[in-house]
């Protein structure tokens, strides 16, 4: 029974709130089944929390607005917006729709687990502690936290995860839309009676974005890359598996920032990719493709086991590792951000990321490698600009791929292992094509020759700012120096 249905057959109208946070869609949502399930109409509301605000950087602001609207409007116009705490917010709009639920996708961040504890406790002060938050589903494939190995324990290493992870499996995508739920308009709720909600417009962020916002176009780009059309005419999912190292190409997917803000759930695209392995020449393309999709999984699931590892070493006895932070090595970053090393490669990604607010997934572990391995800059410094940065900036996937390169994560790269960014921009960037696009003064330098400027260098494109060689040796013998790595 509804428990907005009364014991003599009479049925109040009974509400639920649907709070939106990093799921803006309708489709594959099972949040929003469970919130119509539980009463008979809905109100859909987003928070803008001040806290979130201030930790996005412009263009992810953007993307998250451009996300609201598209919502709003397939909503018609029925998305109510409000700014503030949500333990303030969540509870007034709660008791304003005299709700008896509170509907989420779950968090499984440091920040949003205390923020939803928050919540709850503040839901139990009202209405006689009648008011349940309720968590179904979370932004992953498989929740965070379920796939272990036989004794409970967490995984540390991602192949072991990956085979645990297949087995374990996904639910089928849930079948949800703008019409499972009767919505009720926010109109009817702001500044009635004595009711305090206050509504705010979706405010707006004067940058462009290189991909539009939103479930439709993540829909769309999933389908292109899938059957190789449009922006995917050349690359898709078809030859992923070979072609998705090379940043010259634009082969990846960039489903990454619609993930990121919830605009297509991975079990929709888990649903196509399971298909797609039934076929030959789509097979090799779509495992390749899955098993990166299982890395976003895992790094959420080593966040929720291990949360001090969003801003310390994973491995603690890094912790002893010789860093540089004085007055040279915050001019070495500055350059690094500006994408000024005399590296191509590297600046070409750090020109990409600030131009853009992406960076192809190479690309981001060469810079890493160089920030941390040539100029002894403590990682946190790098993940925190990516994280201002990157459209797709997220805490699980851009601490975790640091600490990665770092050698300091989980199954992380060995700590031997520095990335000779010349032999990296020659392997992979082999036409030379994606460093002339991002650094203009080497436009002219035809080929590859644009990693190795033999022939010299234009001369508004700066010297090597190190020697890789001495800075490699040095990174060893800093390395060498932390035991238990
Ligand atoms: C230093 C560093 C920082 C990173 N920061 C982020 C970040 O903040 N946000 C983010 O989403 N990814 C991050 N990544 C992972 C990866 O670089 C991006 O997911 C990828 O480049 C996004 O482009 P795409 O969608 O075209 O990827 P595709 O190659 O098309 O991959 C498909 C999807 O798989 C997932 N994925 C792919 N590689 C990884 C990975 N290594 N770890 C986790 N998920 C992965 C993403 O959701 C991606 O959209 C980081 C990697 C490194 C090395």
């Amino acid at each position: 029974m509804r428990r907005g249905a009364r014991q003599d057959g009479c049925m109040s109208s009974s509400t639920s709130l649907l709070w939106f946070r990093r799921d803006l869609r309708l489709s594959d949502l099972p949040s929003l089944l469970a919130a119509a399930d539980a009463a008979d109409r809905v109100l859909a509301c987003f928070v803008l929390d001040p806290w979130l605000v201030k930790t996005a950087g412009d263009r992810r602001l953007k993307f998250l607005y451009d996300s609201l609207r598209g919502l709003d409007e397939k909503l018609d116009g029925r998305l109510l917006v409000v700014r503030g705490k949500p333990e303030n917010q969540i509870p007034k709009i709660a008791k304003a729709i005299d709700a008896n639920s509170v509907h989420i996708s779950a968090d499984h961040a440091p920040y949003g687990v205390a923020r939803d504890a928050r919540v709850e406790e503040a839901l139990s002060g009202i209405k006689g502690g009648d008011i349940e938050l309720h968590s179904t589903g979370s932004s992953f494939a498989v929740t965070p936290g379920r796939v272990t190995k036989n004794d409970g324990e967490p995984y540390k290493v991602f192949t072991p995860y990956f085979r645990a992870w297949r087995e374990h499996g996904w639910h089928s995508p849930a079948r949800s839309g703008a019409k499972s739920a009767d919505w009720i308009d926010p109109k009817d709720v702001v500044g009635t009676g004595s009711s305090d909600v206050h509504a705010v417009d979706i405010p707006d962020v004067d940058v462009e974005l290189s991909i539009p916002a939103g479930e439709d176009a993540a829909q769309k780009r999933w389908k292109q890359f899938r059957q190789g059309a449009g922006d995917y005419s050349q690359h898709s999912v078809e030859d992923y598996d070979d072609a998705r190292d090379r940043p010259d190409l634009d082969a990846s997917s960039r489903m990454s920032a619609y993930l990121k803000f919830g605009n297509i759930h991975p079990r929709t695209m888990l649903a196509d990719l399971t298909e797609l392995e039934k076929d030959s020449d789509h097979k090799d393309g779509a495992t390749a493709y899955l098993r990166e999709l299982c890395f976003r999984d895992f790094y959420a699931s080593v966040l929720r086991e291990w949360p001090h590892s969003a801003w310390h070493n994973w491995n603690r006895s890094f912790d002893a590792i010789e860093v540089d932070e004085d007055k040279a090595a915050h001019e070495a970053f500055d350059a690094w951000k500006a994408g000024k090393t005399g590296f191509p490669i590297v600046d070409a990604g750090m020109r990409q990321l600030s131009g853009s607010g992406f960076m192809h997934n190479r690309v981001r572990m060469i810079v890493a490698s160089f920030l941390v391995k040539d100029l002894h800059v403590p990682w946190q410094w790098g993940a925190r600009w990516f994280l201002d940065q990157l459209i797709d900036g997220d805490l699980a996937s851009n601490q975790h791929g640091w600490q990665w390169t770092a050698g300091c994560g989980t199954d992380a790269s060995p700590y031997f292992r520095v990335f000779n960014p010349t032999t990296q921009g020659l392997k992979f960037d082999p036409s030379g094509d994606y460093v002339r696009r991002w650094v203009p003064e080497l436009a002219d330098v035809e080929g590859k020759a644009v990693h190795e400027l033999k022939d010299g260098r234009p001369s508004d494109y700066p010297e090597p700012m190190v020697d890789h060689k001495a800075e490699r040796e040095e990174a060893l013998r800093r390395y060498g120096q932390v035991s238990g790595k």
